[in-house]
C-alpha cells in the first residue's frame, strides 16, 4: 500500500486506527481454548469486528512466535483473514548486518506479504536500507518508544544538546522517504510528539501507547497530526481484551468504535 492510498483509507474511514494484535493464550476467553486454533479464531473475530474502524492491524510477532512453528502458521492465516484494505504491520523489531536483514526483509515481505516492518535503528544503515529496497513496502522506524527504558539511550543528548532520537530521525531520512519509512512515535511522550514532527513533518508516525499504557489521543493528534493525518495510533491490549468472556469480539468492536469517532473530531479539527 502507498502513502496516497493509505491515507485515502483514513479519509474513508475517518480513522487512524491500528488495531493491536497481542493475542495472548493465557488471556483469551476460556470458550476459544477448545478450537483447534485458539489464537487464530481469537484474532480473526477481533478483524471481523474491527474492520469497520479501523485502517491498519499490527501482529505483534512475539506472541505468534511464542507458540512455535505453529504460531507462524497462524501468522500467515491472521495476514490472510485480513480485508484487502488495512495496511498490515509485522511489529517484528527487526535489524542486524546487512545480509541478514536482507532476509528478514524477504521473511515479512515475500514470503508474507506484510506491507511493513517495525525496525530497530541501533546497527545503522547497512540494517535498516535492506528492508527498504522492495516496492510499497515500509520500514517503521523506531525513534521515540513509548516505555519507560526509552529514557536510557533515546533522550541521551550529543555535546550540542541533540537527543539520540532527533540524529535517529535526521540520519534515517538519508536513507528512506516519506513513502517507505515510518516513525514509532510512544503516545506516552506528550509534547515530545511535536519535536518529532518538526524533524520529519511528512513522514507517517505509527503511534503506540494509548489505551493500556495511558497516552492521550487528543495530545497526540494536537502535537503529530499533519496535512495528510500523519498518524497511525495504536491500541492493543484496550481493545482486544476489553472483554475476556464471549461477547469478546463484539466488546472490542465498541472500543474501536469509541476510538473512531474521537479521531474524526480529531481529523475535524486539524486536517
Ligand atoms: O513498535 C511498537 O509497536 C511499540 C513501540 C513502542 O514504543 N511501544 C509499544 O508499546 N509498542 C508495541 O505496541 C503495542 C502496545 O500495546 P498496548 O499497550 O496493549 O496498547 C505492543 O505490541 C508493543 O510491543
Amino acid at each position: 500500500m502507498n502513502r496516497a492510498e493509505l491515507f485515502s483509507q483514513i479519509q474513508k474511514k475517518s480513522s487512524f486506527l491500528c488495531v493491536g494484535l497481542d493475542p495472548d493464550l493465557a488471556k483469551i476467553p476460556s470458550h476459544l481454548k477448545n478450537e483447534a486454533d485458539p489464537i487464530y479464531s481469537f484474532c480473526k473475530q477481533i478483524i471481523e469486528e474491527t474492520a469497520d474502524f479501523a485502517v491498519a492491524y499490527k501482529p505483534n510477532i512475539a506472541f505468534f512466535e511464542a507458540l512455535g512453528p505453529k504460531g507462524w502458521e497462524t501468522l500467515q492465516k491472521v495476514l490472510e483473514c485480513m480485508p484487502k484494505d488495512v495496511f498490515s504491520i509485522a511489529d517484528a523489531k527487526r535489524g542486524d548486518i546487512g545480509n541478514t536483514s536482507k532476509l528478514y526483509a524477504k521473511a515479512f515481505f515475500e514470503s508474507m506479504d506484510f506491507d511493513s516492518i517495525t525496525v530497530a535503528p541501533y546497527m545503522g544503515k547497512d540494517s535498516v536500507t535492506p528492508f527498504l529496497e522492495f516496492d510499497n513496502k515500509w520500514v517503521i522506524l523506531l525513534a521515540l518508544t513509548s516505555n519507560i527504558g526509552s529514557q536510557d539511550f533515546q533522550l541521551i543528548e550529543d555535546a550540542n544538546g541533540k537527543p539520540l532520537f532527533k540524529s535517529v530521525l535526521e540520519k534515517s531520512q538519508e536513507w528512506g522517504t516519506p513513502d517507505n519509512l515510518m516513525y514509532v512515535v510512544g503516545a506516552t511522550r506528550g509534547e515530545l510528539i511535536g519535536e518529532v514532527r518538526k524533524s520529519a513533518p511528512d513522514h507517517f508516525f505509527l503511534v503506540p501507547g494509548v489505551g493500556a499504557q495511558g497516552g492521550s489521543l487528543s495530545e497526540v493528534a494536537k502535537y503529530g497530526m499533519n496535512s495528510t493525518c500523519g498518524l497511525l495510533v495504536n491500541s492493543s491490549r484496550g481493545i482486544i481484551y476489553a472483554s475476556t468472556e464471549k461477547d469478546f469480539a463484539k466488546v472490542a468492536r465498541q472500543e474501536a468504535k469509541k476510538l473512531q469517532i474521537e479521531m474524526k473530531d480529531l481529523m475535524d479539527q486539524y486536517l
